[in-house]
């Protein structure tokens, strides 16, 4: 069997599912998969407010479930498991999270809520490693999630009820089985049909392929799938090529090739007949009489050649705030989108199909409407908007990215060249900058900060502190989630007058929010509050190697033994080629650079700080903590 041997890099090892769903149960079983059930105490119980998305909540509480599991198998059995699954399935609709039904009442509310319309089946799985040294249990978490959108009929009041009558919906997320009486609610289903039946097992082996097979990379030809690949493609399905929405790829069968060549000698016949032709390399003979292969399509490099365009596309409508318009399921025509916004009908038009054919638009024969990412992410007034970040990205990085070419060549910055006579210092020189240009500045660093803040505060155990300074803090996003974290925690944000003195309009409102202090000064020359622990966050990466010096002496000399530096930077890899996004970053940079973990440890430990322990949180920003060395150090 295709799978086996993905599966089979886990019948050495003891597997346990932290789930008591017997469907989940069933679908690893009948793959072969041999593992023990230890079902999770974890309650259920996570603020789902507090997830910017649906999917993030059901990985979290997959996650907790499983690190739940791998915990008391460890203390209270004395038995590490080598690995344990979780997995919480959610249904939403709308901005509701339906989880299992707690009555029939309940049940009805559910499943007439979901009556004549498409909704999403979100599955999150973590794929925890566990390992015990000195009898501590070490864990590493693999999570992913997978979404498949379904649609009712239709149900009557009597259909309804007899459903819910044959004790079905009980307990089951959304309140319906799939797999079972529930299949005849369905309409149709778009997407992995085992994920709404509870384990998304498709996206699981390829998760595991990607842990055990390592990609070969350069040598394997890429085709996306439609079903369950033979199992050697899932070796390469790391690679982002296999991701490519290039449409002579769609739909192609799945046979393994190398350099272009099928292994099988066989030549590929497409899995779903259509008007769409499979990417299949077929030997063409040549006028000598030798078989060749044309050159595979170069799906990564032509994504790249025309991500500007994209990019571009995104800026513009943001700017014009299309995605404004067109939030809460308002669907507009072309013509009404050109109105408002005051532009030709016929390039609104395009904008909007361009849109579309990204994913940030849905388009129907009603009209254009936002799809779910657009509305948590590009909507200007949503919590956790990247607009500000999107309008700096188009006013300033652009220009600045267009004289890279002088900038690789001369080996300077040409902030000067891209914005005249003013100085890549947005606060230090009053004079060159509008006011609106430094709200610009912390609209965006707040955008992100938002994304990135949460993963920043929790990346360690802060309990044992009591005050804390965030040097460079601008808006106080961070600030404000380290409060939430540890209530006892006295927070305060230093930065430069003129950024202090606009951060009101950017204060969480609530009467629950826990105040946290904002102080105007430089510090490279004003004297830094007292704290037990400082942050710099997304600050010494901009700094050149005297500015560091300066500020880490500074913070070096007023740190007490025991107290710590926290940094929030992308950490780079050690061959500093990944993530790709601080390597593009660095392009346009001043004068500072971006660092890996070693270069950050080191530097630290050269300004008294040991102890270094560095967090790689998978979001943007990793996190980086020092302390200060005692004297018996
Ligand atoms: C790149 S932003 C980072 C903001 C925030 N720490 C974050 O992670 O989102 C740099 C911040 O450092 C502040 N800053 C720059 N020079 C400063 C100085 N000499 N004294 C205090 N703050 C300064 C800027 O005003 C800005 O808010």
């Amino acid at each position: 069997m295709a799978l086996k041997p993905v599966i089979g890099k886990l019948v050495s090892k003891r597997v346990v599912l932290a789930s008591a769903s017997p469907r989940r149960q069933e679908i690893l079983a009948n793959v072969g998969l041999r593992f023990e059930v230890v079902p999770s105490w974890f309650k259920e119980t996570l603020e789902k407010s507090s997830f910017a998305v649906p999917y993030e909540y059901a990985i979290e509480t997959a996650k907790q479930k499983a690190l739940e599991v791998a915990n008391r198998m460890h203390l209270k059995h004395l038995r590490t498991p080598d690995i344990v699954i979780g997995a919480d399935t959610i249904v939403t609709v709308g901005k509701q999270i339906l989880e299992k039904p707690v009555d029939k009442q309940d049940a009805y509310k559910m499943l007439s809520s979901l009556s004549g319309k498409e909704h999403s089946v979100f599955t999150g799985v973590a794929i925890v490693h566990c390992s015990s040294k000195d009898n501590r249990l070490e864990t590493e978490v693999t999570d992913f999630y997978e979404e498949t959108k379904v649609k009712f009929a239709e149900l009557s009041e009597e259909l309804l009820w007899e459903y819910i009558h044959s004790g079905e919906p009980m307990d089951k997320a959304g309140g319906y089985g799939i797999q079972a009486l529930g299949g005849m609610l369905v309409e149709y289903v778009h997407g992995d049909f085992l994920n709404v039946v509870g384990f998304p097992l498709n996206h699981f082996c390829k998760k595991l392929a990607e842990l055990y097979y390592p990609p070969l990379k350069h040598t394997i030809q890429h085709v996306k799938h439609d079903s369950i690949p033979s199992v050697e493609t899932f070796e390469n399905l790391s690679d982002g090529e296999s991701d490519s929405s290039n449409p002579m790829q769609h739909k192609s069968a799945n046979k393994l090739e190398r350099n272009g060549v099928p292994l099988s000698g066989a030549i590929h016949t497409p899995v779903n007949s259509g008007s769409i032709q499979p990417v299949c390399t077929v030997a063409v003979e040549n006028q000598s009489g030798v078989m060749e292969y044309p050159a595979k399509f170069p799906s990564k490099i032509v994504e790249l050649m025309d991500g500007f365009r994209a990019s571009k596309a995104l800026f513009v409508a943001s700017k014009l705030k299309v995605f404004d318009l067109l939030k809460d399921k308002c669907i507009l025509k072309p013509v009404d989108v050109a109105n408002k916004i005051e532009a030709s009908v016929c390039g609104t038009e395009r904008l909007l199909d361009a849109c579309a054919s990204l994913g940030l638009l849905e388009k129907t024969h009603q009209g254009y409407s936002n799809t779910d990412s657009a509305n948590t992410y590009l909507v200007s007034d949503r919590e956790y908007s990247l607009h500000g970040y999107i309008i700096h990205s188009n006013d300033r990085l652009w220009h600045l990215f267009t004289h890279l070419e002088v900038a690789v060549k001369e080996g300077t910055m040409q902030t000067h060249q891209a914005f005249g006579k003013e100085t890549e210092d947005l606060f230090q020189d009053s004079s060159y900058h509008s006011v609106e240009a430094k709200q610009r500045f912390m609209t965006a660093m707040h955008s992100i900060a938002k994304l990135t803040a949460r993963d920043v505060a929790t990346a360690f155990d802060l309990s044992q502190f009591r005050s804390v300074c965030d040097l460079g803090g601008c808006t106080g996003v961070l600030a404000h989630e380290l409060v939430q974290k540890n209530p006892n925690l006295n927070v305060t944000v230093f930065d430069l007058p003129d950024v202090i003195a606009n951060v009101s309009c950017f204060q969480p409102s609530g009467q629950h929010i826990t105040p946290v202090a904002f102080t105007a000064g430089d510090f490279f020359k004003d004297n830094l509050p007292e704290a037990d622990l400082y942050i710099l966050s997304l600050i010494l990466h901009d700094l050149n190697d005297e500015k560091i010096h300066i500020l880490l002496s500074k913070i070096s000399a007023i740190c007490k033994p025991g107290s710590a530096l926290l940094l929030a930077e992308i950490v780079l890899d050690e061959e500093k080629t990944h993530p790709p996004r601080a390597v593009l970053q660095s392009l346009s940079m001043t004068e500072g650079k971006q660092r890996s973990g070693s270069e950050y440890k080191q530097l630290l430990e050269k300004y008294g700080f040991t102890n270094v322990q560095i967090k790689i949180t998978g979001n943007v920003l990793d996190a980086i903590l020092g302390f200060k060395k005692t004297s018996a150090h």
